[in-house]
Parts: C-alpha cells; structure tokens; sequence
C-alpha cells in the first residue's frame, strides 16, 4: 500500500494541511488504553472518497477503536493520523462525519421528525428548513408517514431506519456505522442492506465504514474488506470486492459472492 501521508499530523500535534482526495489516512496507527490495553497497532488504511469499507475481525479487536480515533471521541497514541484532510478533532468540528451504532439512541419522547432533525436544531438551524430536511431523510429511509409517530411504536428495523436518517440529515462526508444491524433479523437486515446501499449510490461522494461480524454482509455491502487480526488489531489483509452496484438478490446467490465470502472467512481464520 503506497503512503504518502507527508501531510498527516502526528498523535497529538495540531492540523496539518489537508491530503487532497484522502477522506482517512492512517499510517503506523497505535492505541493503547491509559489501563495498558494494547487495542490497536500499526494500522496503514487510505481511504478515498465513495468507498464503501467494511471492518471484519474477532471481538475486541480494535473496530470499534478504530472508528473512535476517526470520529475523534478517542485520540490515537502512535503514528498519523488524517480524517477529511486535517486532525480528526478539527474534522469533527466540520459536521461532516456522522456515526450509527446498533442501539438506536433515539429520544424516547420525541416524534421522529423531532429525532431526526435533532443535530440540525443543536446547531441551530431555522425550523423550516429543519422540516424539510427531515422530511428528505425520512423518505429516503421509507418513514415519510411516520413524522409524528413516537419510536416506541416501531419496529427494531425501522428504529434503525430514523437512526439512519438522523446521520444523513447532516449529508455527512463520512457515515461511521458501528454494527448496525447486528440486533436484526435476517429479512430486515437484508433489506436495509439494500437501502443503504441505494442511499450511498445516490450520494457517491459520501464514504461509509461499516463494522460487522456477518462476513455475509461485508461481501455483500462493500467496495473493500478490511480484514483485522485478533488484539491487538492489525490489519490482516484489504480484500476487494469489485462486483459493480447496483447488487441484487442474484448477487447474493451468484458462485461470485460465495467466493467472496470464502476469502473473508479463510482471511478471518489466518
Ligand atoms: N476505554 C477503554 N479502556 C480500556 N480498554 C478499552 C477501552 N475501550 C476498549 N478497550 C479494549 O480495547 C480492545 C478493543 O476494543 P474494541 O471495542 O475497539 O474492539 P471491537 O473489535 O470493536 O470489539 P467488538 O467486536 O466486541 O465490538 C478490547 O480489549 C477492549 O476491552
């Protein structure tokens, strides 16, 4: 992998000039806990604007970690590292990066337009425009008839559909989901495999990482796996996936995706 990542800050310096083209730059990564907890190390990922990367790896191996760092909610202890051409605490500033994680952490009391647009009345966006906004990220997510509703009278899978549309309210650069849909079953989780598929193909600027254990739907959702080792985490192996979208249900039954997933899993097993 070739790194020119001359423009990156080191762990704790200030921003540097952005790397153009670059959305995450990391090169020599390391992570350990104030507790001694080695989590990551020697991480080198470049990660160009439109992917799509899913993170595999053994529990506790550092995905989580990894997308902290990026988010900048944790800060890296070695090596470089470049979100959206700056520090990642700079770039969290920019409100271009958005996070999902398996539990919703919607308000419990709230409408849904209400949740949704919730990042855009924090920074104090007019109400008009925050309805409309909301209104475009509920219909993309199929819950254009559910303004009003409260979450507690939804489903699992369409509580994650209005977290879904809560992160795209800020048309993020970056859409960090953390396991998503690991708590859903099977049928839905294929369905909002679809969705957010056809939602990131609307938007090919915008980058997702996702995390998963399914190496089922790392092949089926990404333009390259990540494969990590057990902790502490280091990446094992980048395998791309390079089966054009729109991907359909004949993709997931194709001899192609069961090759795919048989490299994930043997990678997985080294
Ligand atoms: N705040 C923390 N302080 C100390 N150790 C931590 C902290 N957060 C995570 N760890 C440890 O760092 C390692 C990596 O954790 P992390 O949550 O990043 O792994 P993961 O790959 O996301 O795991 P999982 O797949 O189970 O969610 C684990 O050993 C975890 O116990």
């Amino acid at each position: 992998m070739s790194s020119s990542l001359a423009a990156i800050p080191s762990a704790g310096e200030e921003a540097g000039s952005g790397a153009s083209g670059l959305l995450v730059g990391m090169e020599q990564i390391g992570k350990i806990y104030p507790n001694g907890t080695v989590a990551v190390q020697n991480v080198n990922l470049r990660v160009g604007e439109g992917e799509f990367l899913c993170f595999v790896g053994p529990s506790g191996c550092g995905k989580s970690t990894i997308f902290n760092m990026i988010a900048g909610l944790t800060g890296h202890t070695s090596g470089r590292l470049s979100v959206l051409g700056t520090t990642p605490k700079e770039a969290r500033k920019m409100n271009e990066i958005a996070f999902v994680f398996q539990e919703h952490t919607l308000l419990p009391w709230s409408k849904l337009i209400d949740n949704v647009t919730m990042p855009l009345t924090l920074r104090g966006v007019p109400k008009k425009e925050r309805i409309r906004e909301g209104e475009r990220v509920l219909e993309l997510v199929g819950l254009k008839d559910y303004l009003k509703v409260l979450p507690r009278q939804l489903s699992g899978g369409m509580k994650m559909r209005v977290s879904i549309a809560r992160a795209l309210i800020s048309r993020p650069k970056l859409l960090l989901m953390d396991e998503p849909f690991g708590a859903l079953d099977e049928i839905t989780r294929q369905s909002l495999q679809d969705e957010l598929l056809n939602i990131w193909r609307q938007d090919r600027k915008m980058t997702v990482l996702f995390i998963t254990h399914n190496v089922f739907e790392a092949a089926f959702l990404s333009t390259r796996v990540v494969v990590m080792t057990p902790r502490p985490g280091k990446i094992a192996d980048i395998l791309e996936i390079p089966t054009p979208f729109p991907r359909s249900d004949d993709y997931r039954s194709s001899p192609e995706f069961g090759r795919h997933v048989h490299a994930v899993s043997e990678t997985l097993k080294h």
